[in-house]
């Protein structure tokens, strides 16, 4: 299935027809760039074009009021003075003769979009619209937007197909008050959203955009805000409150339809946002999101200023969602105080909506950072022209690899659809045969084993040569062929291998000191203490089968740890007997392409061959189905963690959920 691109430069035939520094960054070209470039990279000719449609006045109606509709419905026949003076009674917007139209296809391309993404025409997509929508409420157009886009999209989902839970991820780096207010007392409706706030001195200054709007009625916990107290936020920010904040509450609440309203005024270059994270950090929160509501991932332009960093910033989430393997992220680094200080208050504000975050330290171990006392003056008035130009590299190229997946089997194992078997070359190169031998098979002459250690190096040389994408292994022995392949990887200077064992077992014996290894162990055994901090034993008491408890331990631990350590390869490893649903496993292969470009390597054992089709699915590319709603993980199992968490902090800075955290 698909990727759909819903596009049309009917969008850009409105524009601003007078003076107006508070709106004049809002241009057609905002369109045209992002399109272009899809064109240009050829990643437009891999989407499959969906025409736009101008939405019916019902559809509006179900989040607007006729009462604004019908103000809206005559702008076409005003004169300029007369848009002029009618977009006076609102807050940063303007309105021009074609706007109403264009707002009419932009709620029409984000309904196309749900349509065949929900009927299952598309895997996912994305809709490239102008104006947007998610400041505008049911009375009132606001900041450059007519109509609700997102919003009236998840009032149609859950109308037209039912749905029970949508979420809505807004990572737009302004708040969008006019989503909240649709949905703050409605607990289908998850919306998440981080923005530029500054204690409020950022528009659009709000106290309903702090932290503690957690929503009302039966909806709260269902609105979680992420203020960015400061700008110059990084990757490292918002990939820490992806895996500290969003992605687990995500998970627990299973939706079955995700919106993005993806607004790149967050990304660097930004003249609104002011912020530092670079365009390939979109492929990540792409990438993140993908393995919720079995793929089902819409995203619909919001904002985004820069037409460098739009660009490219589009580029970059329409080739995650292509399914493309994701650049290496560079140089992560901890996240910032005032980063650290919103994540702890908005952890602390849903404690007791979401168990996944019921032991977020309380807000008694820090000082939050004192607001500024007086009324809230606009946050550095200059215009977009007087800010500092802001450059950045280019974002790496994103080739996929001639082979997407590889899968090294016995002769008489079936190969599963769309793998490619390796053929083990029977000519052995003598010296790795021989080191092979004198390392891993105490001189048994075992040609089988011999074969199958030289098979799984010739897999990991043909990850490294990006002849292939990712691989899969069923092995005799998975301890030895762990310990294969991390002494093969780990002998090249600058590679890294992330090794993550799902169920009880022992640690290949090699991992040293230094940090060319890495393994992450999830299991039940109380394993002794971990000789070597490169080592991570995550002990859940009911092992890998409580769902919750691997979750946890994914979004908390391995998925930081996996960040900041930023492998060449990933190694993951199901032990015999692990219990790990095939749910779960899949979500673990899914979610873990996000690391090394995609480079993952599952070794499975021999007698767990049931589970090779399943792997075989998420290593294509399938989306993992969804888990169901999530129980609370174990108290115990969150207690375990938490100090495991606070233990590593010396070394892994990712790991870091509240400002004390660096005490
Ligand atoms: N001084 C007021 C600035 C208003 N800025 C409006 C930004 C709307 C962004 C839509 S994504
Ligand atoms: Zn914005």
């Amino acid at each position: 299935m698909g990727t759909a691109l819903i596009y049309d430069e009917e969008m850009t035939s409105y524009k601003l027809l007078w003076d107006d520094p508070e709106c004049e960054v809002e241009v057609p070209e905002r369109l045209t760039v992002s399109y272009e470039a899809l064109v240009r990279s050829g990643l437009a000719d891999h989407c499959v074009s969906i025409p736009v449609r101008e939405a019916t006045e019902e559809e509006i109606l179900l989040i607007h009021s006729e009462e604004y509709l019908e103000k809206v419905k005559k702008t076409p026949h005003m004169s300029v003075q007369e848009l002029k003076d009618f977009a006076l009674q609102f807050n940063a917007v303007y309105f021009h003769p074609n706007s109403y139209h264009c707002a009419k296809l932009a709620v029409g391309a984000a309904l196309q979009l749900v349509d065949h993404v929900l009927m299952g025409k598309v895997r996912n997509g994305m809709a490239l619209v102008r104006p947007p929508g998610h400041h505008s409420m049911r009375d009132a157009a606001c900041g450059f937007c007519t109509f609700n886009n997102v919003a009236i999209a998840a009032q149609y989902a859950k109308q037209k197909y039912g749905l029970k839970r949508v979420l809505i991820v807004d990572w737009d780096i302004h708040h969008g008050q006019g989503v909240q207010y649709c949905f703050e007392d409605d607990p289908s409706v998850l919306y998440f959203s981080w923005h530029r706030y500054e204690h409020s001195i950022f528009w659009p200054h709000l106290p309903e955009s702090d932290y503690d709007a957690v929503g009302k009625d039966k909806g709260v916990g269902f609105n979680i805000n992420v203020p960015w107290n400061k700008v110059g936020m990084t990757n490292s920010d918002f990939l820490s409150v992806f895996c500290h904040v969003l992605l687990p509450v995500a998970y627990e609440f299973c939706p079955e339809l995700v919106l993005v309203s993806a607004g790149y005024d967050s990304g660097i270059g930004d003249p609104e946002g002011e912020m530092c994270a670079t365009p390939d950090i979109f492929a990540h929160l792409t990438h993140l999101l993908m393995n919720l509501a079995g793929g089902k991932v819409c995203a619909v332009l919001e904002g985004g200023y820069n037409l460098t960093s739009l660009s490219q910033s589009v580029c970059q989430t329409v080739q995650t969602l292509l399914g493309d393997p994701n650049p290496r992220p560079e140089n992560l680094r901890s996240p910032c105080q005032s980063a650290l200080e919103s994540i702890h208050c908005v952890r602390w504000a849903h404690r007791r909506y979401w168990s996944c975050l019921g032991h977020a330290a309380d807000l008694s171990s820090f000082q939050i950072s004192t607001k500024p006392s007086g009324s809230p003056k606009e946050a550095g008035e200059s215009t977009w022209k007087d800010k500092v130009a802001v450059v950045w590299p280019e974002p790496v190229k994103r080739v996929a690899p001639p082979v997407r997946t590889a899968a090294l089997l016995s002769d008489e194992a079936v190969c599963p659809e769309g793998c490619k078997r390796l053929a083990t070359s029977d000519k052995l190169d003598p010296r790795v045969a021989g080191k092979l031998r004198e390392n891993f098979l105490e001189g048994e002459g075992d040609s089988e084993a011999l074969s199958a250690l030289s098979g799984l190096i010739t897999l990991t040389e043909k990850m490294e040569k990006d002849e292939i994408l990712n691989g899969l292994a069923v092995v005799r022995d998975i301890t030895m062929a762990t310990a294969c392949v991390v002494q093969h990887v780990t002998m090249a200077p600058n590679n890294r291998v992330l090794v993550v064992c799902v169920g009880d077992g022992e640690a290949p014996s090699n991992i040293t000191e230094d940090r060319k290894a890495l393994v992450v162990r999830i299991g039940s055994r109380e394993t002794k203490q971990s000789k070597c901090k490169n080592d991570i034993p995550v002990c859940l008491k009911k092992g890998c089968a409580d769902v919750s408890g691997v979750i946890q331990a994914v979004f908390g631990l391995l998925l930081p740890l996996g960040y900041e350590f930023d492998p060449s390869l990933v190694l993951l490893v199901r032990m015999p007997g692990s219990e790990v649903s095939d749910g779960v496993w899949q979500q673990l292969t899914g979610l873990l392409q996000c690391l090394a470009q995609g480079h993952v390597l599952v070794l499975i054992q021999e007698c767990e061959k049931s589970c090779v089709s399943p792997t075989a699915c998420s290593l294509l590319g399938e989306p993992a189905p969804p888990l169901g709603q999530l129980q609370a993980p174990l108290p115990q199992d969150v207690e375990d963690m938490e100090r495991l968490r606070r233990k590593l902090l010396a070394d892994w800075t990712l790991l870091q959920t509240t400002a004390a955290d660096t005490g």
